[in-house]
Parts: C-alpha cells; structure tokens; sequence
C-alpha cells in the first residue's frame, strides 16, 4: 500500500486526514456547529489565543471537521496548508485584502467571473490600490507592464465566461523576479484537472460553490498556498476583513461532495466533448470555445496544462441577442440559471446575468462577446442532453 501522501488522487479525495476508528468508527466525519469552545482554564485559553497550544477557540477560526477539510483541500492542490471559506468571493477578497496594501498594483487577467472583476474594478479602488487588467494569456504583457509596485498577479484559467487560458508556468517565471505574488482561480478545472501551485502560482482559489459541491446544495470557497500565507489570510483577511467563515453543515456537504469529484468531472468532461463537437458542427452556430476541440486556439497549452478539457463549453449563434435568448428559452431539460458544475446541465447568457457587472464597452474591452452563450455540461444521458439542444435550434431557427 502507498503511504498517505504518494495515494491517487481519488483515495485521497475520499480518506486523506480522517480515520474512522478514532471517531468511535464513525464512517463519516462529525459533524461542528459549535461556535465556542471552552478552556481549562484561563491559562489554557490565553496560549490558544497566542497560537502556544492546538486548542479550538471559536467557530470564525475554525473547527475539527473544518481543519479536516482544509486538509483534504490542501492535499489535492498539493499545497502546505488551505482555508476554506464561506463563498468563493469571501476566499478571493479575504486573501487579496490580506496581500495589498494603498499604494500597490494588482495585474488581473481581462476576463474574470462578474464579482470578482468588480471586488477588483471597483471595490478597491477608494482604498488606493490600483489594479491593471491586461490580457495575460500573452505573457510578454506581464513582462511589459509589471513593475516593483505590483504585488499580485490574478488570473482565472480557463476564464469564466470566454474559456481563455493563461499559461501558469510562464507568468509565474515572471512574477517570481518580483516581490509578486501570482493568485489562480482553478474553479473551472478542480484540482483533479489541474493544479496551479505545482505550477508556479502561489496562490490558487475556489468557488467550491461549483464542482467541489458539485450538487447545487452549498455556496462555499478556499484559498490554498503556503502556510505562512494561510495562517495570516486567515487571521487577517478571514477573521478582522471578510468575517467569510462556513457553516459546519457546508463543511460536511463538501467533505460529501470532495469523495466523488473524480468521478463526476469524468463524466462532465466526456460529456462536455460531445456537446462541443455536436455545437461546432451546427449550421446554427457560429463559434465553440472548448480546450477539448482541436479548433481551440490555445489547444497546445490546454494539453500542456489541463488533465482534460474540462465540463465549461462557450458558444455563440449565428442570430442576434434575441434570437439567442429564444434559443436559450427553447430548451426544456438543461436549465437556464447561473453557477455551474452541478449534476444537472447549466445554461445561461453572461452578459446579462453572471457578468452584468460589465458595461457594454467593458464587456468587448474584456474580450466577452455580448452574444455569448455558456453551457455548463451536466451529468445527464449524453442523448437527452443533445436531444435537448437540438429541438431548441429547430424551434427557434
Ligand atoms: C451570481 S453568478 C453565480 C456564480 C458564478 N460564479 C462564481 C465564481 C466565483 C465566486 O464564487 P461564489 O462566491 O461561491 O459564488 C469565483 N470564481 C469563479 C470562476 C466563479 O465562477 C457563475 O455562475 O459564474
């Protein structure tokens, strides 16, 4: 038997950390809702609060079953330690509060999931720290521009909603010449397809909201890195800034949804494959962005980087706004709702939902088509799925 830390992939994802015989056989982890945890003494209590002894203090620091996942998580991503979070945007503003102060320059990446471009457009901007969007899947961009001003580099890859990619490696060979910090949000692939700290990043980030969860059941995220890092996001950026802390039953919930996440993305990326090569052969539709599709642009570095293609397909229609929200209506099974990652196949049209926080002229600015439409590609029969998309094309066009 391999020891613990050379286990695959999916063993750890179903055993790291945890061992039944010293929770009175318990298959399962317990379950913590407490929000206190009481002291010998004021001794005791004192060396907790000064980090001398292991001793639980108080919910918004963490729990037994939250330390085990953070475990678990940190496993996967191969990173020292991780803190999870009560939403994917309280893990991102709770590590970038917590990295920037007045005066320093954050470079972002042009396409990111609506709130976090605007935590980064607008949210900080009245707390002087200036944030540059470039188009990093050019790396000379990043060369071009950074200075010893900036202290973060923010990427998602594949980006929510345009599925373009930025190459890990290269921008982080880049960073690490400065006193930068680069910061991943690995949502789209999880880290069974992916993983950025092995790649140079130094931070990497989750909406555990999306496939870690991967039934539509909690609203959840995690930051995982250095334990330096760790420990000061959490007792900065966590416990005084976001106060971003999750809930026990979450914890649980995603300790269920973590065991089968391997499974589930196989299944998403078969399917997904599919969809995209049905998508690109339709007279209806004009665009496929899918790092599986040999007519991807950045196929080459998909290969390099990505353990497959992931479940996230965007398209676009030969037909205006309108005739693409028909379509989008048309369908009778895959659901017209945001979030993805979830069993059932998600479908939605960014620019006037998940990334509404664009303007117009920021949506062609940040390389977001208008017309865009995403599909997040679920679990169901791969027939009912296309079937499906099929009737909607021809009841539309
Ligand atoms: C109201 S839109 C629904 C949410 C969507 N995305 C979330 C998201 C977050 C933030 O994660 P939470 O805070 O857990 O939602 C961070 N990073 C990425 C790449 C994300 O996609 C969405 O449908 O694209």
């Amino acid at each position: 038997m391999k020891n613990t830390d050379q286990r695959h992939f999916a063993t750890q994802a179903i055993h790291a950390g945890y061992q039944p015989r010293a929770h009175q056989g318990a298959l399962t982890p317990p379950i913590y809702t407490s929000s206190t945890y009481a002291f010998d003494s004021v001794r005791q209590g004192g060396e907790a609060f000064q980090g001398e002894n292991d001793h639980f203090i108080y919910a918004r620091l963490g729990s037994p079953s939250q330390q085990l996942l953070e475990n678990r998580l940190a496993e996967l991503e191969q990173a020292e330690a991780a803190l999870a979070t009560a939403s994917g945007m309280g893990a991102i503003t709770a590590a970038i509060w917590s990295l920037v102060k007045p005066g320093d320059e954050i470079i972002a990446d042009l396409s990111l999931y609506g709130c976090t471009f605007s935590f980064l457009a607008h949210g900080l901007k009245p707390f002087g720290i200036e944030v540059t969007f470039l188009n990093l899947s050019d790396p000379a961009n990043l060369a071009r521009h950074i200075t010893n001003k900036t202290k973060l580099v923010y990427s998602e890859t594949p980006s929510n909603p345009n599925m373009r990619l930025v190459d890990i490696a290269a921008l982080a060979d880049i960073t690490r010449a400065y006193d930068c910090k680069l910061m991943i949000d690995n949502t789209y692939c999880t880290p069974y397809l992916q993983n950025p700290l092995t790649l140079g990043a130094d931070l990497v980030v989750h909406s555990a909201t999306k496939y870690l969860g991967g039934h539509g059941d909690l609203i959840a995220g995690f930051v995982a890195g250095t334990k330096p890092d760790m420990d000061h996001i959490r007792m900065f950026g966590l416990k005084d800034m976001t106060g971003a802390v999750i809930s026990g039953f979450d914890v649980a919930l995603l300790l269920r949804g973590i065991k089968t996440l391997h499974v589930r993305m196989d299944r998403h990326v078969e399917n997904a494959h599919q969809v995209a090569a049905y998508l690109e052969q339709s007279k209806y539709v004009k665009n496929t962005f899918y790092p599986g599709l040999q007519t991807f642009a950045q196929r080459q570095l998909a290969d390099r980087q990505m353990r497959q293609a992931g479940g996230m397909i965007a398209f676009e229609l030969n037909a205006d706004r309108a005739q693409s929200a028909a379509f989008v209506d048309a369908l009778q099974m895959i659901l017209c709702a945001v979030s993805l990652g979830d069993a059932e196949t998600l479908i939605q049209h960014p620019a006037s939902m998940t990334h509404s926080t664009y303007s117009e002229e920021e949506l062609l600015a940040h390389l977001i088509s208008p017309n865009l439409i995403r599909i997040s590609v679920g679990l169901e029969h791969i027939d009912d799925i296309i079937t499906d998309l099929d009737q909607a094309f021809e009841s539309v066009f």
